[in-house]
């Protein structure tokens, strides 16, 4: 069991669930709410509330105007409760006796803005607790207060014992606490700022180590831009924590100002999604590789006023920054020019007031202020390190009266500053520049087991990064296994995927015969000789192919008349997995060929899985449970077999051969494990794993009194294919060799005596999928 301050907590720690005001706005939007409850919320999670929508502006209406505005509000939340409840009256009750207190604390001038706006989410959460009651839903509401005590930077004080209290409520029901509400360290209840439900969310999440927070919204997640102002923009799959932030510090209307800050420490993913919604929403995940460098989204921030303040030391416009952040001034584009002395920021048009009066009141020399002023921000993780992207960008700017060209502290924005007149210009000449795609080219996967599925997961996150760098929409338009298959003629990718036709007499190919003369990327992932069968009609349909099936690369009379047609056809045909996976071994002999090199001979250990099992087994635990292990890391073939009678090596290394053009080598191939011991249906060969086990320990102790270890080797050269288990000594190049890891010794004329080596894992889920998907990106770009 882990432990948070001291406090015993399941492996699976709660989510949490925020739901922004305009999800609670009336008994529609809260009859969704419970919908999602229903499906997404489990007993032990948290759920953070705003106020229903329209509350607090009420409530500041009633703190600035006074007591008669009043019982507006009391009819239009009278009026949701008696909407939403069968049974409102003990609410109601409750209700008048709040406003009440309300009025007489507003007369008597003892409550504090913060007092009046905490009413919108305490009765957001009395409400939809007692709705969740009615329907039979165990749950509690808390005050937020009572839990959460913030100091001047919204930072958790005494953070053990919040978690004390939240995990003290676990078996009570779902717990419901009011966003927005904390406590500062004086007692007095005070609230977190514009938004500040969802920082209480992350906040929440980070003080319980939740793996998930999810962000119910009014949108489906982030998009490359405002899709109100660029109506092409398209949602974004998955963003990085660090992409995150940097959109919450712009002021993102879906990721709000220090959202993400809490999870820093304890990264969680992040969710964000409506309420009923079809599509799988945006996933903020802690890191990807994928789309590095290149820009996700387009942030727009308008009717900012910029503000130059002179003769202003580096310390004090700390202090003066500090100042503004505890008023809740969001401040965007801050730059300070230490020669100069001068501060340079942007603020909404709204705090422009505010801020103005700090200004004064810190002493301080307002020089000039520009309203009217936009923000434009491109985000992606470590753009700025892509000089390509950034010079583009910047060209891209060259049309406009920009003011300002702003490199905040990350590596992931580059901000442009301009008049509100030219920004929706600006936001959509770089909205084409980086995202206009081309017409799609259909994608098809055939083989949903270990491989197709990573491949597919890897699809859909980095979905967006794809389409920016091939400059074409993905889309996925049918999966199969061997029983079933889904088919959409628009894209799966933003669905969940489950093959459920029926698949048995290969019926997806007629769904497929629409696409005939059309181009499509065909991929197989299966190790299925009826569809390696199929390849010639694949092509004559025009169809690329991508294969990770090597049962027709290895083949070389099938192979020869598939890319005579494929020439016909001008279309691709690649097969880089079907040798060390993802390792870049076809790429290098070809280059290599290609620039008048000579191959002469390639030496190594092919297999992935036998690297690992042989690596791993030491004569103490019987060799066959390595082989179960292996296969159920998805290292060995659906029938490890194969592997083990040498079959999937020997096909790997016709493969090679064939790529260099050696035809006439003859073959010496000895299985690693005896046919005798694999004979028959799969289930008797596991029925014999005692007999295998028995002959390779056998084998191995003979090795063992050699000092050698077992290792299957294959070397290929224009005379000789050879493919056999063999003793090699510790100076052998295999030898120490990482369990699962390849090598592909090169002698070649140009590294006589020095040969080029190819090293790493040889086979997976993970590696093999992403070669897959650098396979697809070479054939989209090139089709
Ligand atoms: N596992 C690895 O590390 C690597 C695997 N590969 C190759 O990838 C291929 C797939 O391997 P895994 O995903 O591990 O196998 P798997 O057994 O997990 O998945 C194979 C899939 O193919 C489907 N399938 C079989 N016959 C089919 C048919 N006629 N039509 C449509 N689907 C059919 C199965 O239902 C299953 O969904 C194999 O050819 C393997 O050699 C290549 C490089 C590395
Ligand atoms: N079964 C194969 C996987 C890759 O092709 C191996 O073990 O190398």
């Amino acid at each position: 069991m882990a432990e948070i301050y001291g406090q015993p907590v399941a492996r699976e720690t709660p989510a949490v669930h925020k739901f922004g005001g305009s999800s609670l706005k009336d008994v529609t939007a809260i009859s969704s709410v419970i919908r999602t409850i229903r499906s997404h919320v489990r007993t032990e999670d948290v759920v953070v509330v705003s106020a229903n929508g329209g509350v607090t502006d009420q409530l500041i209406q009633v703190f600035n105007d006074g007591t008669h505005r009043l019982p507006a509000l009391r009819e239009s939340v009278q009026q949701l409760v008696t909407t939403v409840l069968d049974q409102p009256d003990a609410l109601l009750v409750s209700l008048l006796e709040d406003l009440e207190l309300l009025s007489s604390g507003l007369s008597q001038t003892t409550l504090s803005v913060h007092d009046v706006l905490a009413y919108g989410e305490l009765w957001s959460a009395q409400l939809l607790s007692a709705r969740l009651h009615e329907l039979g839903i165990p749950n509690h509401w808390r005050d937020a207060r009572d839990i959460l005590t913030v100091d001047a930077q919204n930072n958790p004080v005494n953070p053990a014992k919040a978690v004390q209290i939240l995990l003290d409520s676990k078996g009570e029901g779902i717990q419901i606490l009011t966003g927005f509400l904390a406590r500062n360290e004086a007692g007095q209840g005070i609230t977190l700022g514009r938004n500040g439900s969802d920082y209480s969310a992350t906040l929440v999440a980070s003080l319980l180590r939740s793996s998930a927070v999810y962000l119910w919204t009014d949108v489906d997640g982030v998009y490359t831009a405002d899709p109100h102002v660029i109506p092409e923009a398209r949602r974004i799959p998955t963003l990085t924590l660090g992409e995150a932030q940097a959109l919450s510090e712009l002021g993102s209307h879906v990721l709000h100002h220090k959202t993400i800050n809490p999870l820093l420490q304890h990264p969680a993913r992040i969710i964000i999604n409506t309420c009923d919604s079809d599509t799988l929403g945006t996933d903020v995940v802690e890191q990807s590789r994928a789309g590095e460098g290149q820009v996700k989204t387009l942030a727009h921030k308008s009717q900012l006023v910029q503000l130059t303040l002179a003769g202003i030391h580096e310390l004090r416009t700390r202090q003066f920054q500090a100042e503004l952040t505890a008023g809740q001034i969001n401040q965007y584009a801050c730059h300070y020019d230490k020669t100069r002395q001068v501060l340079q920021l942007c603020v909404e048009q709204v705090d422009f007031f505010r801020t103005s009066q700090l200004i004064r009141q810190a002493g301080l020399t307002l020089v000039q202020q520009l309203s009217g002023v936009s923000l434009i921000s491109a985000v992606g993780h470590n753009i700025r390190q892509n000089h390509r992207v950034i010079s583009q960008l910047l060209g891209r700017t060259a049309r406009f009266d920009v003011l300002n060209i702003h490199y905040p502290g990350n590596d992931h924005t580059l901000c442009v500053l301009l008049a509100d007149e030219q920004a929706e210009a600006l936001l959509a000449d770089l909205h084409a520049a980086c995202f206009d795609l081309a017409p799609s080219i259909p994608i098809v996967v055939l083989g949903y087991g270990n491989i197709g599925q990573q491949f597919i997961r890897i699809l859909k996150d980095n979905k967006a990064s794809i389409e920016q760098r091939v400059k074409q929409s993905l889309s996925l338009v049918a999966v199969a296994n061997s029983r079933h298959y889904q088919y959409a003629g628009e894209c799966l990718l933003d669905e969940v995927i489950v093959p459920d036709q029926d698949n048995t007499s290969g019926e997806i190919y007629q769904r497929l015969s629409d696409y005939i003369n059309k181009p499509l990327v065909l991929i197989d992932l299966t190790a299925s000789e009826a569809v390696a069968a199929r390849y010639p009609e694949f092509v004559a349909n025009g169809w690329h192919l991508i294969s990770a099936n090597k049962l027709v690369a290895a083949d070389d009379i099938r192979a020869s008349h598939l890319e005579a047609e494929l020439e016909k056809q001008h279309r691709r045909w690649l097969t880089n997995t079907t040798v060390g996976a993802a390792l870049p071994i076809q790429s290098s002999l070809r280059k290599l060929i290609e620039s008048g090199d000579q191959v002469q001979a390639v030496n190594g250990v092919f297999s992935g899985s036998l690297s690992w099992i042989f690596g791993q087994y030491d004569g103490q635990r019987p060799f066959m449970e390595w082989v179960r292990q292996a296969h159920a890391n998805a290292y060995t073939e659906p029938d490890p077999r194969d592997d083990l009678s040498g079959q999937d090596v020997y096909r790997k290394a016709l493969i090679l051969a064939r790529q260099l053009g050696f035809n006439e080598a003859r073959v010496v191939f000895t299985p690693a494990i005896p046919d005798e011991l694999m004979a028959g249906t799969l289930e008797q060969f596991w029925a014999r794993s005692a007999a295998i086990d028995e002959h390779v320990a056998g084998l191995w102790k003979a090795a063992n009194e050699q000092g050698k270890s077992l290792c299957y080797l294959a070397s290929i050269s224009s005379q000789e294919i050879n493919v056999s288990l063999q003793l090699i000594d510790q100076q052998h190049p295999a030898a120490g060799l990482r369990p699962g890891d390849n090598i592909f010794v090169i002698d070649s004329a140009w590294y006589a005596g020095n040969p080029l080596v190819i090293q790493g894992p040889g086979a997976g889920r993970e590696v093999t999928a992403a070669g897959v998907l650098n396979d697809l990106i070479e054939v989209l770009q090139s089709a």
